[in-house]
């Protein structure tokens, strides 16, 4: 795969030009009466125009044709298992932990990326622009002559197994495993594979992701504003006669024909753009002295709501680091939290549970619902040695905590085959140690 070009930083205002056209970008207006090179300017808004500075985003495209020039949008049927809608099972307040999700490895089937697409959970409504969808994307080949974008929100994609190259209407990125990406709300992309993907995507529908606040931690730490990457402009010089584009609108999905690409945008500039984030690059913080740390402390990035403190979704990492603790139950502690918990795993092993939970795998503890290190954790750092150690090496846990109460669908419950029933059995025999002297 090529290695690509990008701009460095999170929520900059970019400029960006395809090398074979300089000068494509207007200088010191936005719509010129005709636009270098006669390209059409569009502007692709992120944020409601009067949103404050600090919020407002948008993108000035210029392009060889407006998004516009489209077929009429029909109800597209090619993803079966993408769905939005909570009501398809009974609330289940259970932990729950899956088995490795399934990859298409029949090469006879082939499945892309927006096919591929199978939702685990959400809650919310896209039409009052609040709530989150958790997917996981199974595909075997990339997709052709077609691009997808969601009206309803951003994604947050983190691939667990293969490569994604991606192309965005603002340019190319890759993204490979222990790296993420965002594409926010309207941007249409593709994916290219070059094996058999598997992935997690949160996708929120309310407002933007951007980094937490750092606090006294003061102005450096976690993720660093200039490990983001952000493509650079890049457009498809071949003729296209038939191209699909795929819309999830309102939480179904649509395809509208046209006889171009979407991916023709000469330059733009502006601050409301994909961008990438190698998980390696995090900075972790943590307790040199006593205790566990809560895991806000690994927040990669968050999108609040509007309740101070509160995230509409974290997304947490559980990253290699050292451990150093003293007289200190040193993994994470027994907890009920009034946050929903969906945990996925890239690579490795998970801290608080020796076994069961698989790369590719993913767990939910829901709001209030009772969790903690299985038996074994327990009993192995009750008694370690608190010397200072490496821990989780050569692996990459991560959380996506969200304020909302999240509904399993029928796939993540039933269909998909693989909940673990005896995830429960890890906590059965943790003794009643208590004793009076
Ligand atoms: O449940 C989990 O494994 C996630 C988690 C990790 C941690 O270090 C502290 C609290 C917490 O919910
Ligand atoms: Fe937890």
């Amino acid at each position: 795969m090529s290695e690509y070009k990008y701009l460095s930083g999170f929520g900059s205002h970019f400029s960006s030009e395809d090398e074979r056209c300089p000068n494509s970008l207007p200088i010191g207006q936005n719509s010129p009466q005709i636009c270098p090179y006669k390209l059409y300017a569009e502007q692709l808004s992120g944020s409601a125009f009067t949103a404050p500075r600090t919020e407002n985003q948008r993108t000035w495209l210029y392009r060889r044709l407006p998004s516009a020039v489209h077929q009429p949008f029909k109800p597209f049927v090619g993803a079966k298992y993408f769905t939005q809608n909570w009501n398809e099972q009974p609330p289940n307040p259970n932990q729950l932990r899956w088995k490795p999700f399934d990859l298409p490895t029949e090469r006879k089937k082939p499945v892309d990326f927006v096919q591929g697409l199978h939702t685990v959970c959400g809650a919310g409504d896209p039409r009052v622009r609040h709530g989150l969808a958790i997917h996981v994307y199974l595909c075997n080949v990339s997709m052709e002559n077609s691009a997808f974008y969601n009206s309803d929100g951003d994604f947050l994609i983190v691939p667990q197994q293969g490569v994604l190259d991606i192309t965005t209407e603002l340019g190319k990125m890759t993204v490979a495993p222990n790296e993420i990406c965002v594409i926010p709300q309207g941007i249409r992309f593709a994916v290219g594979v070059d094996s058999v993907s598997r992935g997690y995507i949160l996708e929120v529908y309310d407002g933007h992701f951007c980094l937490p606040d750092l606090g006294p931690i003061g102005a450096n730490g976690l993720a660093n504003p200039r490990d983001f990457q952000t493509p650079v402009a890049w457009f498809n010089d071949k003729q296209v006669e038939d191209f699909n584009v795929i819309s999830k609108y309102q939480g179904g999905l649509f395809v509208a024909k046209q006889n171009h690409t979407v991916f023709d945008v000469v330059a733009w500039h502006g601050n409301y753009v994909p961008f990438k984030y190698d998980l390696n690059k995090f900075m972790v913080i943590n307790s040199v002295s006593f205790d566990h740390c809560d895991p806000s402390i690994f927040t990669v990035l968050t999108c609040p709501s509007l309740r101070p403190g509160t995230a509409i979704a974290d997304f947490v990492i559980f990253p290699p680091r050292w451990s150093v603790q003293e007289h200190t139950f040193r993994p994470p502690y027994y907890h009920r939290n009034c946050m929903s918990e969906f945990m996925g795993l890239i690579l490795g092993r998970y801290e608080a549970k020796e076994d069961g939970f698989a790369a590719g795998g993913a767990t939910l503890h829901s709001m209030m619902t009772p969790h903690g290190p299985d038996v074994k954790c327990f009993d192995g750092a009750s008694k370690a040695k608190l010397v200072p150690e490496r821990i989780a090496e050569g692996t990459q846990a991560f959380m996506f905590e969200t304020s909302l109460s999240l509904a399993v669908t029928k796939w993540g419950e039933e269909t998909c085959q693989k909940l673990d029933a005896e995830y429960y059995e890890c906590w059965q025999s943790l003794k009643d140690n208590f004793t009076i002297q």
